[in-house]
């Protein structure tokens, strides 16, 4: 397909399948959404009339408004939440946010060098962002995202996320607590995707390490003595590109990646809460055993009044009793 090939993804050893694609006005997609299967979606032109969002437009709308910007030493822009850093640790993350006015990321991706840190834009969409971007914000499809928000009970839109990456940039495996629809307005984005019930083979962090959500596996240097169920990972991959539109379900795990050589992306998504389970069903559905797996996680270390006494207690309770 025009527009992107092969040597643009960047190689990991991991088992592929692929994602199905749909148009947004296929009677199929509805069943996709409401039994939280990802699918690509083509055709709904959700962020159409904000295809002209490239550097210069932004720049020239918001280019005094300071935006929050992730630095790294590398290509991976590993997600943490700093409110889980406690004196007594020491963390010390390879990506770290460094705000700046707009111009200032423009110019300094504009005139990127190998070997300078790597930057990626990565702002919530409100009104302080200059009236230009809110007026061309309310001509997205809300229609027709609104009307599958209804169709699937999901909670109410809680943020939208604006992403501008330079190519190449990679955001690890990690997973969210709430439905996504992920629109790309420029370039094209690799997503490799994991089901819950792969949460045995992608080894997340405990729920209360900064890290929390994201992988502790490396795609670029798998540690499979750590993780040796990493090997039986089996990953949904797509590629989105300008005016697709993917439906990433919450608590599916997924790594992304802006195409090298792709030049820069501009992406926005729309998270939305999770809805009221009105009445648990069993089997249980495997985000419901990861919902339930972090509870624990968060009652005991609640219990225990330490976070770093959990993982004893749960061997002492599994050891010779459940193994
Ligand atoms: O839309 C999503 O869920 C993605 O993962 C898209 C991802 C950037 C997300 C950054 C992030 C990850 C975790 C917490 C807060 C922010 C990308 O496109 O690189
Ligand atoms: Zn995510």
């Amino acid at each position: 397909m025009a527009g992107w090939n092969e040597n643009q993804l960047r190689k990991y050893n991991i088992k592929l399948e692929k994602i199905p694609t749909l148009q947004y006005d296929d009677p199929k997609l509805d069943s996709h959404l409401t039994n939280n299967y990802p699918v690509l979606i083509k055709g709904s032109k959700l962020v159409s009339r904000v295809l002209k969002w490239d550097l210069d437009y932004l720049k020239q709308h918001m280019s005094s408004v300071c935006c929050n910007v992730i630095v790294s030493k590398n290509h991976k822009f590993k997600y943490y939440d700093p409110k889980k850093i406690t004196p007594n640790m020491t963390f010390k993350p390879i990506s770290r946010p460094s705000p700046m006015i707009f111009s200032e990321f423009a110019d300094k991706i504009t005139n990127w060098k190998k070997g300078d840190s790597r930057l990626y834009l990565q702002q919530v969409l409100n009104n302080t962002i200059g009236q230009h971007v809110v007026r061309d914000f309310v001509m997205f499809n809300w229609d027709w995202i609104m009307s599958k928000q209804k169709i699937c009970k999901w909670g109410p839109l809680s943020s939208n996320l604006i992403l501008i990456a330079q190519e190449g940039n990679v955001t690890p495996c990690h997973y969210d607590e709430q439905q996504n629809m992920f629109a790309s307005i420029r370039g094209y984005k690799r997503f490799i995707l994991f089901p819950p019930s792969q949460f045995e083979c992608l080894y997340p962090h405990p729920v209360h390490h900064p890290y929390d959500r994201q992988s502790q596996v490396d795609f670029d240097n798998p540690d499979f003595t750590k993780f040796p169920k990493f090997k039986e990972a089996c990953g949904y991959e797509v590629i989105v590109g300008p005016e697709d539109v993917l439906y990433i379900p919450m608590y599916w795990f997924h790594h992304v990646e802006s195409l090298k050589h792709g030049g820069y992306t501009v992406s926005i998504n729309f998270w939305f809460k999770a809805g009221s389970v009105e009445k648990i069903e069993y089997p249980l559905l495997d985000y419901q055993r990861m919902v339930i797996m972090r509870n624990v996680e968060k009652m005991l270390a609640e219990a225990l009044h330490d976070p770093s006494e959990v993982g004893n207690m749960l061997k002492t309770i599994f050891l010779g009793r459940y193994s």
